[in-house]
């Protein structure tokens, strides 16, 4: 098909679905991917880098504009807005692309959008930055790494500067992207063959000999590989909940919200087969999710079921070998995949989470049979949901016991942020 797409249009579009209609970027971005699957690779991953560059960065690229403009940001048009925020991240973070080359086509699009007045304006800023882009210098480490203040404030309670800037050049970073595969299925090797035949190279973890790393990903949905579920895309840090579990032949785990079904899958395929996943989650939507994944990975010990974990289930009550609590959290461990949710999250929000997860936790332990496994994890770095949720799950429950717990710190433990805490249900003295 003749290339009659514009990219630069496309990115703005793009950028005003997610700031302007709300709708998650990766969510946004997968639909823009997948419905222009004819653009060449090069200009997919020109639009990939610039939409999550800017997003990754936008409270660093809002300080810069906001240095050369005589108004408040949030005065500015969306599009104007989202125009120069793209502008000056090309600017500033994309070398290959001459700065002037930038200036004329933001001028372009302002004019293509209707916005004939502002042509002066948007080159103005532009050119500006351009000029004195080496003189810029941040305030302090949430414009530096763009983070929300209230969660700089946060994290400072918990860790040190050093730990911050960690964290914060992590989610900025370019991070590897890994696979896990089912050993019984396909041998590591024949894995590795096939995915240099769909001209995907491919890296051993060291210490995960059923996971990868893949490079040079531009479209995973048209590999065959992936198609016929011969890997599941997981991070490293979502791996150690299976490895955690250790499910033993013929064990019968209950993941209580499941979806999309990363962890289910892990379970199942470590079970080899033998007892039973039950996995839920709380609507038909996300469960048709795990539904889809469990075809395309040819998983057949899983039971899967709409349920709200807030509810209590009398069915399967003191039934579980091993409980999974991977519960809804705030999400601050992967920044680096969802750059928007930095711009979501509020305080008030948090404090809602603590509760709907010790909401949860009460029916998760109801769950456990005796001597059976609880494992709490979350996606985050925060205290109050990761290590406070575990002291307070300890004092309200004197039969449980803490094994092991582990914050996850993105940039310093490999993978994404994230927190585990596996407990053990004491066994009755006639057990
Ligand atoms: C961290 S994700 C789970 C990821 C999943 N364990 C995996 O590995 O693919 C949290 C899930 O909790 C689900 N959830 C949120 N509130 C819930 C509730 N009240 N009951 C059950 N599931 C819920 C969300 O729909 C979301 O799919």
């Amino acid at each position: 098909m003749a290339n009659t797409v514009n990219n630069r249009e496309v990115i703005l579009d793009t950028m005003l679905l997610i700031t302007k209609e709300g709708k998650h970027s990766h969510i946004a971005l997968r639909g823009v991917l997948d419905k222009y699957q004819y653009l060449e690779k090069k200009e997919r991953a020109f639009i990939t880098r610039v939409v999550n560059g800017t997003l990754e960065r936008m409270i660093e690229l809002d300080y810069v504009i906001s240095l050369f403009i005589n108004l408040k940001i949030n005065k500015l048009k969306p599009v104007i807005r989202a125009i120069l925020e793209t502008g000056v991240f090309q600017i500033l973070y994309m070398d290959g692309i001459p700065d002037s080359a930038v200036c004329n086509e933001a001028v372009k699009l302002a004019n293509q959008r209707g916005f004939r007045n502002l042509k002066g304006f948007v080159n103005g800023v532009l050119r500006n930055v351009a000029r004195k882009k080496e003189e810029i210098s941040y305030p302090n480490l949430a414009v530096r790494y763009s983070l929300p203040e209230w969660i700089v404030k946060m994290w400072e309670e918990s860790y040190t500067e050093q730990e911050i800037e960690v964290m914060g050049a992590y989610f900025l970073a370019e991070k590897p992207f890994s696979i896990r595969f089912d050993p019984e299925r396909i041998q590591k090797e024949q894995l590795i063959k096939l995915l240099k035949e769909e001209e995907i190279e491919s890296e051993e973890i060291p210490g995960y000999s059923d996971a990868l790393y893949l490079k040079n990903i531009d479209y995973l949905g048209k590999l065959k590989s992936f198609q016929e579920g011969l890997f599941y895309v997981q991070d490293i840090s979502s791996m150690e909940v299976g490895r955690w579990a250790q499910p033993q032949n013929g064990d019968y785990c209950i993941d209580l919200c499941g979806a999309p079904g990363g962890k289910t899958i892990h379970l199942s395929q470590l079970l080899k087969g033998s007892g039973m996943v039950d996995c839920r989650d709380v609507s038909e939507y996300k469960v048709d999710l795990i539904r889809e994944n469990l075809k395309k990975s040819h998983i057949d010990n899983v039971k899967v079921k709409v349920f709200d974990a807030r509810l209590l289930d009398e069915d399967i009550i003191d039934k579980g070998d091993i409980v999974i609590a991977d519960l809804p959290c705030s999400g601050l461990g992967v920044l680096n995949r969802k750059p928007d949710i930095k711009y979501h999250l509020t305080e008030e929000g948090l404090v809602s989470l603590v509760e709907l997860q010790r909401e949860i936790l009460k029916n998760a332990r109801k769950y456990v049979k005796p001597g059976g496994k609880l494992i709490y994890s979350t996606c985050t770095v925060n205290k109050k949901e990761n290590e406070e949720n575990t002291s307070w799950f300890l004092e309200n429950n004197s039969d449980f016991k803490l094994i092991r717990e582990k914050q996850r710190i993105p940039g310093v433990d490999m993978g994404d942020g994230f927190y585990l805490a596996q407990f053990q249900k004491e066994k009755h003295d006639e057990d």
